[in-house]
């Protein structure tokens, strides 16, 4: 941690090296400084789950992410508030980004609805109803404590028609606006645009150049990964970023695989966030430097070999795959944890190796590499 007397006092991006498209930087912010490209391990219900707080710090990560969605429906934000906030609740003293609810209350949610007002919707826990306005969503990620906010928005599944995505697109916009003013100005803290628009080139440059206009201090890429070919995925990437201002970090969020990552950064991708690596690895699906290997199949009953001798990471250097097999078909809670924090090692390592490869121009190189080493799995 920096030294409380020379913190920074409000929110800078700084890039340091560019490679193509690709740059590496940091954000400072008065909790931390996050290295960018920057992978924001998942936190969804005020922890990243099967892991501590200390071994998320430890391998690699400078900022979680936080979702507003589950928060508000338990522990609630009034009470996190009086309880001293989210870091001091979860025990992560680093930057926090939160999700502000719209995706997961549609994904999520029964009986849910979205108006010029805002969305209602009923708790998928309690059946309870709620309703979310921009305005609400800004109050409750503050009352949580969050350093970067998102701002409320509508996201449209894909495969969708123009018309469906058009009126998402420029209801986001609305709803950036009011975002905006409710947040006001808090040094130290920001509030992020979400860039919408679904498949559609001319929506998407409408939503970025729009949302460029309100100065925001970062921009997220929405309305991805959400059932579209990765083609798809990587075109609008290459759509948006023109008109996205190139001093301020850009965000795509729920993305994803480490192939996913490589092709983001290469396109000019700051930040990313994914339950792929945790989820997988609650499923018993190892990602390694030789590729995926899933633990449930039977090859691996006698492979007294590690995931990887080579990593830095514990779970990856010092359980053989026979014992991490046996853990996954026998459901114990180690085989989680192991897998867990092999995966959010790896991520960690491949976005450092990112970091250092465009800080020597060598981004290309990295990536062929590491493709290659995933095709070069032993058998
Ligand atoms: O447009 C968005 N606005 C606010 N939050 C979002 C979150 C998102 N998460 C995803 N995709 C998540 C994909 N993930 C991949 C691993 C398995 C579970 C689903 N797209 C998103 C778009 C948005």
């Amino acid at each position: 941690m920096t030294d409380p007397l020379d913190a920074p006092t409000d929110f800078t991006f700084t890039v340091s090296a560019t490679d193509g498209q690709a740059r590496t930087g940091h954000i400072a912010m008065p909790r931390g400084t996050i290295r960018t490209p920057a992978f924001m391990p998942v936190g969804t219900a005020a922890t990243v789950k099967a892991m501590y707080p200390e071994q998320v710090r430890d391998l690699g990560a400078d900022v979680v992410l936080g979702n507003t969605y589950h928060l508000m429906l338990r522990p609630g934000p009034e009470r996190m508030a009086r309880l001293g906030g989210l870091h001091r609740f979860m025990r992560w003293d680093g930057p926090i980004l939160t999700d502000s609810g719209g995706f997961q209350v549609m994904s999520l949610s029964a009986l849910r609805k979205i108006d010029e007002e805002g969305v209602t919707f009923r708790s998928h826990i309690d059946g309870t109803a709620h309703r979310m306005s921009p305005e609400r969503s800004i109050e409750i990620q503050g009352l949580l404590g969050s350093d970067i906010q998102m701002q409320l928005d509508e996201c449209v599944r894909l495969p969708a028609e123009r018309a469906e995505i058009e009126k998402a697109m420029r209801l986001s916009l609305r709803w950036a606006e009011r975002c905006r003013v409710a947040f006001g100005e808090q040094p130290g803290k920001a509030m992020f645009g979400i860039v919408q628009g679904g498949d559609i080139p001319d929506l998407r440059v409408e939503s970025a150049r729009a949302l460029t206009d309100l100065d925001l201090k970062g921009y997220a890429i929405g309305g991805l990964a959400v059932g579209e070919p990765q083609a798809v995925m990587l075109a609008m990437i290459e759509t948006v970023e023109p008109h996205l201002p190139a001093t301020k970090p850009r965000y795509l969020m729920g993305v994803g695989t480490p192939d996913d990552l490589m092709q983001s950064v290469m396109r000019g991708i700051d930040m990313f966030d994914c339950v792929m690596p945790t989820r997988a690895g609650r499923h018993g699906l190892a990602y390694t430097r030789h590729g995926r290997i899933n633990l449930r199949n039977a090859r691996h009953a006698e492979d007294t070999r590690p995931l990887d001798e080579a990593s830095a990471c514990p779970a990856a250097r010092d359980y053989s795959r026979a014992y991490l097999h046996h853990l996954v078909r026998s459901e114990e809670i180690l085989g989680m944890m192991l897998l867990t924090w092999n995966n959010l090692a790896y991520y960690q390592q491949l976005m450092a190796g990112m970091r250092a490869a465009i800080a020597a121009g060598r981004l290309a190189d990295f990536v062929a590499e590491t493709k290659d080493g995933w095709a070069r799995a032993e058998a």
